[in-house]
C-alpha cells in the first residue's frame, strides 16, 4: 500500500530566495524529483524515511513537536512530493507517475488535516456531498451516504448551516464526515481529535477502527496518549525528520 526507500523532503524556498543560487527542493504538485537530490542536505525535514506499510494497516504516528508527523502526512497525501528517494503509493511509482495518475491517486485518499480546508460558501451538507458529485454518483445515493455521515458525527441537526457558523469542533467533524464518505482506501488524519472532546474523540477513533475493519489502510498522527493507550496498534515513530521505529 505504502513503500517509501530512503526518501527525503525539503520544503520550497519562498520565491527569491534560492540558496547559493541552488533550485529549490520541494515542490508543489508534478515537479520532477530529480531536482534536489542532495542526501542529508541540512534543510531537509525529513531524511532517509524507509517504510513499508501493508493494504489494511492502522498505524498512529508519534513524536515530539516539529518531528516531521505533518510532514510525513503530506508526503502520503501528495501535497508535497519526495526530493530524494523513492515512493510507490497503493502500487504506483510516484517519481514516474503523470499529473493525471496523481490526481486520481490522490481522489483515493481521504485526509483529516489541522487546517480543514472546508469551502465557506457551501453547507455542512454541500462541503461533504462535494466528493461524491465529482465521483459521479446519483444524488439520492449522496442524500442517503452523506446525511448518514453527518448524523453519525453528530451534525444531523446542522446539515445547511455553513462552515462559519459551526463551532471549531463541529467544522472539524464536517471535515471527518468529508474525508471517509466515499470510504477511501488510504485515509490520514493529522491531530484529527484536537478539536474534539474525550467522548467525541474516542469515537472518532472507533469510526476510524471501523473503516480499517472494512479494508482501508488508516495513519493517524496524534499527541493523545489517552487515545494510544485505549486503542493499540504499531505506531511510526517520528524524531527531528527520520523514522525512529515503524511498529
Ligand atoms: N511549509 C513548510 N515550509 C517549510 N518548513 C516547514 C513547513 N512545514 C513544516 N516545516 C518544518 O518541518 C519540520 C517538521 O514539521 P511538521 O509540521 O512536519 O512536524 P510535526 O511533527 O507535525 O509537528 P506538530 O506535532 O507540532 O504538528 C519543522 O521544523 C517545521 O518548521
Amino acid at each position: 500500500m505504502i513503500r517509501l526507500d530512503d526518501v527525503g523532503l525539503r520544503y520550497e524556498r519562498a520565491r527569491g530566495q534560492p540558496r547559493d543560487g541552488a533550485r529549490a527542493g520541494g515542490r508543489g504538485h508534478g515537479g520532477g524529483m530529480r531536482d534536489g537530490q542532495t542526501r542529508g542536505s541540512p534543510d531537509e525535514v525529513l531524511r532517509d524515511i524507509a517504510l513499508d506499510i501493508p493494504a489494511g494497516a492502522f498505524r498512529w504516528v508519534l513524536g515530539p513537536s516539529g518531528a516531521g508527523k505533518s510532514s510525513l502526512l503530506r508526503l502520503l497525501h501528495l501535497s508535497v512530493l519526495p526530493t530524494r528517494g523513492q515512493m510507490e503509493l497503493m502500487g504506483i511509482p510516484i517519481h514516474r507517475a503523470r499529473r493525471a495518475v496523481l490526481a486520481r491517486l490522490r481522489r483515493r485518499i481521504g485526509v483529516v488535516f489541522q487546517d480543514l480546508r472546508l469551502l465557506p460558501e457551501l453547507s455542512a451538507f454541500d462541503n461533504v456531498a462535494l466528493r461524491l458529485r465529482l465521483d459521479g454518483l446519483p444524488e439520492a445515493r449522496i442524500e442517503r451516504e452523506v446525511g448518514e455521515m453527518l448524523r453519525w458525527v453528530g451534525l444531523g441537526a446542522k446539515l445547511d448551516v455553513r462552515p462559519r457558523q459551526l463551532s471549531g469542533g463541529e467544522q472539524q467533524r464536517v471535515a471527518i464526515a468529508r474525508a471517509v464518505v466515499h470510504r477511501p482506501p488510504l485515509l490520514l488524519a493529522d491531530e484529527p481529535t484536537a478539536a474534539l472532546d474525550d467522548r467525541q474523540a474516542v469515537r472518532l477513533i472507533e469510526l476510524f477502527r471501523e473503516l480499517n475493519q472494512l479494508g482501508s489502510t488508516v495513519l493517524v498522527a496524534t499527541h493523545n496518549d489517552g487515545l494510544i493507550r485505549r486503542f493499540p496498534a504499531p505506531a511510526l515513530r517520528m524524531d527531528r525528520g527520520t523514522l525512529r521505529s515503524d511498529g
